[in-house]
């Protein structure tokens, strides 16, 4: 497969991170317009570096878009008239929708949307994916490109908006709580180091016992608490404070937000 990634940022980087990482291309295009900072990537034999979209595009078939949204349909102006049967094109761009991608290069490409998030780096990014009517035809190829670095879902264009706040910034929601969890262990005596471990680790089990069993987390809240014990005390207090409201409450502004940049 040859991959380019137009717009090599902090999410363009993190795929090819994720594309070196699971060995996914025969040959990787990686362009911005200033490259030095991301000229080291050429000491992996088969990544070129460069400022030149289009050399990019004529020598890849799956060209996935990483730029900013205000960037994106200057870019597809630059690059339209490369555009042939054997691309796939990938947008990652918030909140650009597949109507204005083809309104710019024609509905007769492979259109894909995607919400990929920075855990792609390390192959674990959850993504969801939809199509114009023509990428219907190629939803098979990007469900392997990205199940090799994570997880998958094929979602309806409206969800995307609300993927975003899900799945993209998701991943800063929960960094904050791994690093509330290990402020609180700094404070029951753990050394800063081991408090993220313990933190991180216990994170990481909870997701997998979930995806690994297919129970639900109560199930699994109802295994750990103990009539009377500490476990139970510790998450009533939690929910006084309003754990779960928050997060909701936060996750409901983010997506309010979301929907203002759109329209803006
Ligand atoms: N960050 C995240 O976690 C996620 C981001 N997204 C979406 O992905 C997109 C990128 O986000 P993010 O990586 O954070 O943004 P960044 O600003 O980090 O990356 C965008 C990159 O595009 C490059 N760029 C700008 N103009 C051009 C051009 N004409 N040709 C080629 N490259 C260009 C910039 O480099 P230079 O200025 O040197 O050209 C920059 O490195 C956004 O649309 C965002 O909404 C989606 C999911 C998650
Ligand atoms: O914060 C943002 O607006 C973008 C979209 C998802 C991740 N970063």
């Amino acid at each position: 497969m040859k991959i380019a990634i137009i717009g090599a940022g902090n999410l363009g980087l993190a795929i090819a991170k994720g594309v070196l990482h699971s060995n996914g291309a025969t040959t990787m295009y990686l362009t911005k317009r200033n490259t030095v900072e991301i000229q080291n990537f050429e000491k992996y034999g088969n990544v070129t570096v460069t400022s030149n979209n289009r050399e990019a595009v004529k020598n890849s078939d799956v060209l996935i878009f990483a730029v900013q949204p205000g960037h994106f349909a200057a870019i597809l102006e630059e690059i339209k008239d490369l555009l042939n049967e054997n691309h796939v094109i990938i947008s990652t761009i918030t909140g650009f929708r597949i109507s204005k991608m083809e309104a710019i290069i024609g509905s007769d490409q492979y259109i894909i949307r995607s919400m990929p998030n920075t855990a792609i780096s390390v192959g674990n990014s959850m993504t969801c994916i939809c199509t114009n009517e023509l990428g219907k035809k190629r939803i098979d190829l990007a469900k392997a490109i990205f199940n090799r670095m994570g997880h998958s879902l094929e979602i309806p264009e409206e969800q995307m908006q609300a993927a975003t706040v899900i799945c993209a910034s998701g991943i800063a929601f929960w960094m904050r709580l791994i690093r509330a969890t290990t402020q609180g262990a700094i404070q029951l005596g753990f050394d800063a180091k081991e408090a993220q471990e313990l933190a991180m680790h216990t994170c990481n089990g909870a997701a997998n016992l979930l995806i690994d069993s297919g129970t639900h987390p109560e199930e699994e809240i109802d295994r750990v608490t103990t009539p009377k014990g500490c476990t139970i005390e510790g998450l009533n207090e939690m929910e006084h404070q309003g754990l779960s409201s928050s997060l909701i409450k936060g996750i409901v502004t983010s997506f309010e937000k979301i929907n203002q940049i759109r329209k803006g």
